[in-house]
């Protein structure tokens, strides 16, 4: 069966498609879902984003979206799906779309949930994990995409999913990693550049040429890497100065062991994404049967 656009044509597998003609519903407009909700919004796309609060729906309506708490029409209506809710919060949401998703490509981006987990949990559907990041706001996530064996709607999804940035196609086992690395990695990254202001405080930059210090010091290190693909350590020398400041800097950086705790951080984020798999195909098995599918903290 082809997944019908809400008053359009059907999406036909390998068909050609346009994303103005998709109906697509974000379940959980939280912080990332709803980042998701404005991506594809601003590609054209009719948007169906669920919340469970009256408030929260009130807020998506207000921003353009149709917003509802029922997530078993949001699927109904939808030619792609795209899960945004808190692993935890899957096993309940499962259970209200399950005997609604038969055929459709459904997209994860919850950290963890394995293919094996979704397919299970949501019988006929065309399952995808996607890890995208919060830059997505500003048209500039790094997504990784693990879609499954014979694929039909791949590219449909992939299309979707470039409205927040780029798509990489990743085989299953990196996921967890890109995870840590990616999905992760703008709170990382966000660290590293409240660490450099306070060091600018630290030094008598006043605070908001200090910001500006660090941010378009950032942004152009990027660029510089992105136009002209140096490794790092090319850059690092050439900035460098024998006897100079950077060396100086240098020293202290390697001796408070700033690339063994990074290592060991994305290390350990990456377990951590593998270990939520466990707790949440444990937490499906004592719900079985529970019609709430359990839907609170753990
Ligand atoms: N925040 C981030 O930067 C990223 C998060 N993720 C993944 O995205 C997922 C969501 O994360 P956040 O947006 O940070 O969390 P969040 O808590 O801001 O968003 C989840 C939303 O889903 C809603 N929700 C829960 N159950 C629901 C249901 N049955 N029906 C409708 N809405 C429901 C919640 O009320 C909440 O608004 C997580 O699984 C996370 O692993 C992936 C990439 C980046
Ligand atoms: O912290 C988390 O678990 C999620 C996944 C990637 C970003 N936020």
């Amino acid at each position: 069966m082809s997944p019908r656009v809400a008053g359009s044509h059907p999406v036909h597998a390998g068909c050609r498609f346009r994303l103005s003609d998709l109906t697509v519903a974000v379940l959980g407009a939280g912080k990332i879902g709803s980042i998701m909700a404005s991506s594809f919004s601003s590609c054209g796309m009719h948007v169906i984003a669920t919340a469970r609060s009256r408030e929260r729906i009130e807020r998506l309506r207000m921003q353009g979206f149709e917003a509802t708490s029922d997530n078993a029409y949001a699927v109904r209506k939808a030619s792609a799906v795209f899960i945004a809710v808190k692993p935890y919060q899957y096993p309940a949401l499962a259970r209200q779309i399950e005997g609604h998703v038969a055929g459709k490509p459904v997209v994860s981006v919850m950290a963890g949930i394995p293919l094996r987990l979704l397919r299970k949990t949501l019988p006929g559907a065309e399952v995808y994990r996607a890890m995208p990041n919060l830059n997505a706001a500003v048209k500039r996530s790094a997504t990784g995409l693990v879609a499954p064996p014979g694929a039909q709607y791949k590219e449909l999804v992939k299309s979707i999913l470039s409205c927040m940035g780029r798509v990489y196609e990743l085989p299953e086992q990196l996921i967890d990693a890109w995870t840590a690395v990616a999905g992760s990695g703008p709170a990382i990254i966000a660290e590293f550049i409240d660490s450099m202001i306070l060091a600018a405080l630290a030094v008598g930059i006043p605070r908001d040429l200090a910001y500006d210090a660090v941010l378009e010091s950032i942004i152009g290190t990027a660029e510089y890497l992105r136009a002209r693909p140096v490794h790092p350590a090319q850059l690092r020398d050439e900035v460098t100065t024998p006897g100079g400041t950077t060396i100086t800097a240098l020293k202290i950086i390697e001796g408070k062991g700033m690339k063994s705790a990074l290592i060991d951080a994305v290390e350990k984020a990456t377990a951590r994404a593998a270990r939520l798999a466990r707790e949440i195909e444990a937490m499906l098995e004592e719900t079985a049967g529970d019609p709430q599918g359990g839907g609170g903290q753990p």
